[in-house]
């Protein structure tokens, strides 16, 4: 397990590629991408060495971290050649039904194995200056098969591995992450088009909506070819959003207190229980403090001091300072222990208001 070449160093590649590191610093990672990320990806030591494509029989281990539909037509690519020794391929694409039945029908050769990837972890940003050793902390990694040479190159990713069928995956991920990009983008959509007659709307958009919307930032390079990729089971989630929001309209245009007392409690309660599950799968940031703290200068370090001891996974500072918004920094944790350590260390030294 020397030579790794990983196609597409953009968010997930390149972190991949980071992760990878921090365990094995002696393998060789090629990349393969275009000139000036992979500059910038061999610059700020992602990478070992640029490589393209024709030196793939070089390497015992390939991840394909480029969009879904590149991915496909790199399978192609990749079957069109004659492997002299045994070589790991493997992907990072959202839905793996299709890469995997690609895969299946033309990587045949006997020397040539195919386990699919998919992190379940990753953000509204994109390209190779996103990259992030600690994307993957605590995230599912899953994978369609075991694979243990797969499991230790990628150790200091520091994931939970789990094996799901690639049916069952398409599924749940239209449900959990394929579905919710479509609304928050429709969410944007709608607003941005009600502001033509209601300019107030860009100015009362308050912290709710901020986070319903954040990942309508993501790219539609890769966002299209997974909807066009798992139409059926995202359809269906459509569909049945589509006949929940018809359920609310009825109980308002009946004045339905009791049933939509019963959907808002049904939800909390189902948010809260979801956030106190041990796996916390591509949902990021469920363990945050939301500090409001005032507008001082060195406040942020400030409260970075009296956590240094604790594994911070993010920090967030919003700077409108408004009644609606959590609180004016949001700092993430790994778990629950670890957010409650810094809520107590907050409030025996400052008097600084920490939201729910
Ligand atoms: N962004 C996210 O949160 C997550 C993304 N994924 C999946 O991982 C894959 C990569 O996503 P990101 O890293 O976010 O995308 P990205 O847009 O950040 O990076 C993709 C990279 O692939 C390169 N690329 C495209 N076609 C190529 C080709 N034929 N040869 C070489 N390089 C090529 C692009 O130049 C770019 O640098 C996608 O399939 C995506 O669905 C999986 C989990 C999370
Ligand atoms: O930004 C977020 O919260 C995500 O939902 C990240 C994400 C995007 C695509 C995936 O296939 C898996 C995870």
């Amino acid at each position: 397990m020397k030579n790794i070449m990983i196609i597409g160093l953009g968010l997930i590649g390149s972190s991949i590629a980071l992760g990878i590191k921090r365990d094995h610093p002696e393998v060789k990672i090629y990349g393969v991408d275009q000139e000036k990320t992979l500059d910038y990806a061999l610059k700020n030591d992602i990478i070992d060495e640029k490589s393209a494509l024709g030196a793939v029989n070089q390497m015992d281990v390939v991840f394909l971290a480029t969009p879904l539909d590149s991915a496909l037509e790199l399978i192609q690519s990749l079957s069109e050649l004659v492997f002299d020794h045994p070589i790991l391929i493997t992907d990072t694409s959202s839905t793996k039904v299709e890469i995997l039945a690609q895969a299946k029908a033309l990587l045949t050769q006997p020397l040539v194995t195919f386990v699919g990837g998919h992190p379940m972890a990753g953000s509204h940003k994109s390209g190779v200056h996103a990259a992030d050793v600690n994307l993957f902390e605590n995230a599912y990694y899953v994978l369609s098969q075991e694979n243990e040479t797969l499991k230790t190159l990628l150790s200091g990713l520091h994931a939970k591995f789990i094996i799901v069928d690639a049916k069952e995956h398409d599924q749940v991920t239209a449900q959990v992450s394929h579905f919710p990009h479509i609304i928050a983008s429709s969410l944007i959509q709608q607003s941005n088009h009600y502001a033509k007659n209601h300019p107030l709307v860009n100015s009362l958009a308050a912290g709710g909506f901020r986070d319903m919307t954040r990942i309508a930032e993501t790219n539609s390079s890769m966002w299209t070819p997974i909807l066009l990729s798992n139409p059926k089971a995202i359809i269906q989630r459509i569909e049945s959003f589509k006949a929940q929001l018809d359920g609310v309209s009825k109980m308002i245009s009946q004045k339905d207190e009791k049933g939509i007392n019963n959907f808002f409690d049904s939800g909390k309660k189902m948010r809260q229980r979801m956030e106190i599950l041990e796996g916390r799968g591509a949902i990021p940031n469920f363990y945050d403090l939301y500090l409001s703290v005032p507008d001082e200068k060195g406040i942020v370090l400030r409260v970075l001091a009296l956590l240094q001891d604790i594994s911070i996974t993010n920090i967030k500072i919003y700077e409108e300072n408004r009644e609606d918004i959590h609180g004016q920094l949001q700092i993430s944790f790994k778990n629950e222990a670890d957010l409650q350590r810094a809520k107590a260390l907050i409030s025996i030294a400052t008097d600084f208001k920490i939201g729910e």
